[in-house]
């Protein structure tokens, strides 16, 4: 029987508190075979009636990269027009994604048409799917910064243009794109905050008990 020991407990806990969405990222490339190390550890998620439904798309094609980069510039000016006054002015001024200097682009998407499971638990939430492949890339995301990889999350994109720009088969949903690669910079404290255009809760006030 494996077991933890506190060492490892308050090691855990540093690595909850470090992981950090990244977008300013080292344009130095990663090992050979990391991307797909993280995604071996992704696949040992939690998933609905053991579906699996995570589907990952490695993107090393520069046109196809560079697609992805011109449809975040489009998403993001559209996402600047819907503030105004000073919010536009801080909005403006966030960089909200490391697309051009991550060298690893990975989509990931949900199988919606999968046999796997049965559809056991999925009956009368089929969005369970989803939450399992969100599930494998918390995975990934504190298992990439245990190796002192960053990975940073963009969802500012059109989900329709990303699958045909990957040319992805029918019944994949679009869950995330990630960039992926070593941080400029470490931090305990999430950018946003940093930036005041959020600040971090204490879990009282998520919480209530019936
Ligand atoms: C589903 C989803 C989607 C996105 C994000 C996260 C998640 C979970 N985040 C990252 C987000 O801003 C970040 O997690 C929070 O600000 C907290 O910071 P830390 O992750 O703790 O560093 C994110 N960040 C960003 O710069 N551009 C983006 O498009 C997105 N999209």
């Amino acid at each position: 029987m494996i077991s933890f020991d506190d060492a490892f407990r308050r090691q855990l806990h540093e690595l909850f508190v470090w992981r950090r969405d990244v977008r300013r990222f080292r344009t130095d490339p990663l090992p050979d075979g990391s991307i797909e190390r993280l995604i071996e550890i992704a696949c040992l998620s939690p998933s609905v009636g053991l579906s699996q439904p995570w589907r990952f798309v490695i993107v090393d094609d520069a046109a196809r990269r560079r697609a992805v980069i011109d449809d975040f510039k489009t998403c993001n000016a559209e996402a600047l027009r819907s503030y105004s006054g000073e919010r536009a002015a801080k909005y403006a001024a966030l960089k909200l994604s490391g697309l051009e200097e991550a060298p690893g682009h990975l989509a990931v998407f949900a199988e919606k048409s999968d046999q796997i499971g049965s559809g056991l638990g999925r009956a009368t939430m089929p969005e369970t799917s989803e939450y399992s492949v969100v599930a494998a890339i918390c995975s990934m995301w504190l298992a990439a910064r245990a190796e002192g990889i960053g990975l940073g999350w963009v969802s500012i994109l059109n989900p329709g243009r990303v699958r045909d720009i990957l040319e992805i088969p029918d019944g994949w949903k679009f869950i995330g794109y990630l960039c992926i690669g070593y941080p400029q910079a470490e931090c305990d404290r999430p950018e946003l905050e940093q930036a005041k255009w959020e600040s971090r809760r204490g879990p009282g006030e998520f919480t209530i008990r019936r």
